[in-house]
């Protein structure tokens, strides 16, 4: 990324509920990264458990600012390297000490988001979720079957009644051979979208012509599985070389890329590629607000934006994004619902659906909860040296506010 700058941007004024008059007294000159003390000096690192176990984590770590334009998020998975983390740092600086974009709309639907769980504990999850009337469900977990997502998908189905959404999301856990038969399968759900069914772009775009015309691209033999895949041993994943026809020109169901967006290289490539029909967007990994929205224009696919199971700092920068999006762009409820997957947050007022929605605000840290869910001091000092590591990346790339 060369720059963040967007010289679009106007002022915006800052939502009721932030720390908000406080004054930008530390902000930086305009377009300058702050200083890398100022950033340190409003760092507070927590580490929040999880209710379930979701993509591995069980405690999520999380540095949050108390920053001059109100609260921020610095959250990159801890495997993340500097290279890939320094757009999240880019993300915070934006949205902690620049401008973001005008709000367009005042409340986001969201979905429930569904972890890899046993279908008995759906009903559990759900209940956090209150309103909700679209679901995103985890799927091709490590170690499951394909008989487990369709018991969990079912157990949604069952919980919601026949008019809520159902997306699944299966974080390019299947090879193209394994998501056709996956879809195949799952198709008795009617699902409104699968969320990255393979890794690769290629793969996407093999995938969505198999779904539009029920044949192989090279109408040939089957591919092998994803060689470390526990799931590959399961009977029947290669049942699929005839795949039934689809009616007409549409596909069986429509394919989102969010890995291939926001850990891509070109995050483009996948929209160039027509490899997928809409695009999952998250602000902190995309370089922040002003970044993703330049991205999701660029791309004109529909997009939804989604949470990195982020605290309520971070969730307020993917409202802030939703909230700029055009209404054409925005396909639906987002996926930033997640602070009621964790087991406490670092606002007293967290960003938790009431009646399926969040309102788009920057609730404020509180004290209380950031000494409650502290970091241990190895772990502060770890992220402490992440954020001056990935400073350094920034200031190399020439990253301006
Ligand atoms: O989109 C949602 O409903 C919630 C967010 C979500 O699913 C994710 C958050 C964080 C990490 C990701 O593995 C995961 C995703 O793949 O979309
Ligand atoms: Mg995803």
């Amino acid at each position: 990324m060369a720059s963040i700058t967007d010289p679009q941007r106007t002022p915006t004024p800052v939502p009721a509920d932030t720390p908000a008059a406080r004054t930008p007294a530390t902000a930086p000159e305009s377009g300058t990264l702050p200083p890398i003390d100022a950033v340190l000096s409003a760092a507070r690192v927590v580490a929040i458990p999880t209710r379930t176990r979701f993509r591995g984590i069980e405690v999520r770590e999380a540095v949050v600012f108390d920053a001059p334009r109100g609260p921020s998020e610095f959250s990159p998975f801890p495997e993340y390297d500097d290279a890939e983390a320094a757009s999240w740092l880019a993300a915070a600086l934006d949205f902690g000490w620049g401008e973001a974009p005008p709000p367009l709309r005042d409340t986001i639907a969201v979905n429930a988001t569904v972890p890899a769980v046993a279908a008995e504990e759906v009903a559990g999850i759900l209940a956090r979720f209150p309103g909700c009337t679209t679901a995103k469900v985890k799927v091709a977990e490590r170690g499951q079957s394909l008989a487990d997502d369709i018991a969990r998908v079912r157990a949604v189905r069952e919980a919601m009644g026949e008019d809520a959404l159902i997306r699944i999301d299966a974080n390019g856990g299947w090879t193209v051979d394994e998501a056709a038969h996956a879809l195949r399968t799952l198709s008795e759900f009617d699902l409104d979208y699968a969320e990255q069914p393979c890794v690769t772009v290629p793969e996407l775009v093999e995938l969505r012509h198999r779904l539009t015309t029920g044949r192989r691209a090279d109408d040939g033999q089957a591919e092998g599985r994803r060689a470390e895949g526990e799931r590959a041993e399961e009977p029947g994943f290669l049942a699929d070389a005839a795949f039934p026809a689809s009616a007409g020109r549409s596909p069986l169901v429509r394919i989102a890329a969010d890995e291939s967006v926001r850990k891509a290289e070109d995050p483009l490539a996948v929209a160039r590629a027509g490899a997928a029909d809409l695009l999952v967007v998250k602000a902190q990994p995309l370089g922040g607000v002003g970044r993703a929205l330049r991205i999701v224009e660029e791309a004109g696919l529909p997009v939804v934006v989604s949470s990195a199971l982020d605290t309520s700092a971070g969730i307020s920068m993917g409202l802030r994004l939703a909230a700029a999006l055009p209404e054409h762009l925005l396909a639906g409820a987002c996926g930033l619902g997640t602070v009621a997957l964790l087991q406490g947050d670092v606002a007293a007022d967290p960003l938790v659906p009431v009646d399926g929605r969040l309102r788009v605000r920057r609730p404020a840290l509180d004290p209380e909860l950031l000494d409650r869910y502290a970091a241990s001091p190895e772990r502060e000092a770890w992220w402490r040296e992440r954020i001056a590591r990935c400073r350094a990346v920034l200031d190399s790339r020439g990253s301006r506010l």
